[in-house]
């Protein structure tokens, strides 16, 4: 049997609607929530990337806007720039796009951002907020992939869920999420012995690895609900996941597509953060 496609595109469309109305809401009493977003340096990525937050940004009705700033910056004149926006009452929500350049110490960079704005959620205060089961700001990628699951509709309570890769970003706050919601969680990383059994395992797969189609259909279990977080380009220019799309289709019970995946609800979760920010001032 295929699997059900989970389109993290038409869902997140869902959710801007509704952020657009709150948006809407806010402005009534006086409030333009404000997104400010830090772009060191040229890399092309980065740039497709904050470009798309922008024009999300400007959809739902939100201030938004964008830092240019050359790749020779000193760690000083950045730290200076966020200090301002720290402090501009017409910016809700920083987000520093990473990576930053070799030269550019990028914890000092995040410690610096007010956890109160740091709609990204890596400040160690909000990261920190996650593990003890406070309500905080939570990274977009990860968030994106727990509203992506539940909508599935299938519980995550007493599900096995195994999250292969262990990043800050990604690999350690869901693995947090899931654990939240009850699940049984395993983080399997580069060090793993018995990598595919681990993954075999699982009732709900996350892979956020970086390697194109790292994962293949006999890796997964029959059933599983597959969520991938990689988002690689090929030589030929095409974007493709951890996950081998076409054979693992056929084996998951739920599965997100790359494009149109989880990278879209990455960014409707940017704006939900910058509504809350905006919301508890
Ligand atoms: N401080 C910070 N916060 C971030 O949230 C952050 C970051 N730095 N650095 C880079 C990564 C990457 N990221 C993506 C967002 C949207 C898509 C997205 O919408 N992708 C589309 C395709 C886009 C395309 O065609 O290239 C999709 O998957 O369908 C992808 C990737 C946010 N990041």
């Amino acid at each position: 049997m295929e699997a059900k496609l989970i389109s993290g595109k038409e869902i997140s469309q869902k959710i801007r609607t509704e952020i657009k109305e709150k948006v809407q809401a806010l402005k009534a009493n006086g409030v333009i929530p404000g997104l400010a977003v830090v772009l060191v340096g040229e890399d092309p990525a980065s740039k497709v990337y904050v470009a798309s937050k922008e024009k999300a940004c400007t959809e739902v009705g939100m201030h938004s806007e964008i830092h240019r700033i050359s790749e020779s910056t000193s760690q000083n004149e950045l730290i200076d720039l966020i200090d301002k926006l720290n402090k501009d009452s017409k910016i809700h929500g920083i987000l520093v796009q990473l990576p930053l350049p070799k030269h550019l110490d990028e914890k000092e960079v995040i410690l610096k951002i007010s956890p109160e704005k740091d709609v990204d959620g890596f400040h160690p205060i909000n990261t920190g907020k996650l593990l003890v089961g406070e309500k905080t700001f939570e990274a977009c990628t990860p968030k994106g992939c727990m509203r992506l699951i539940k909508e599935t509709g299938i519980e995550i309570a007493g599900k096995k869920a195994v999250v292969v890769g262990r990043s800050n970003i990604v690999g350690k706050p869901i693995a947090l999420m899931l654990l939240a919601q009850n699940a049984t969680v395993t983080i399997c990383h580069s060090k793993t012995k018995n990598l595919s059994e681990e993954i075999k395992a699982a009732d709900i797969l996350i892979a956020a690895i970086g390697k194109p189609n790292f994962i293949t259909a006999e890796m997964i279990k029959p059933g599983a609900i597959v969520i991938d977080v990689g988002i690689n380009r090929l030589e030929n220019g095409k974007l493709t996941g951890d996950v081998e799309f076409e054979g693992a289709k056929e084996v998951a019970s739920f599965i997100t597509p790359v494009p149109g995946g989880v990278g879209p609800m990455t960014i409707a979760m940017l704006l939900e953060n910058t509504l809350e920010a905006a919301q508890s001032i």
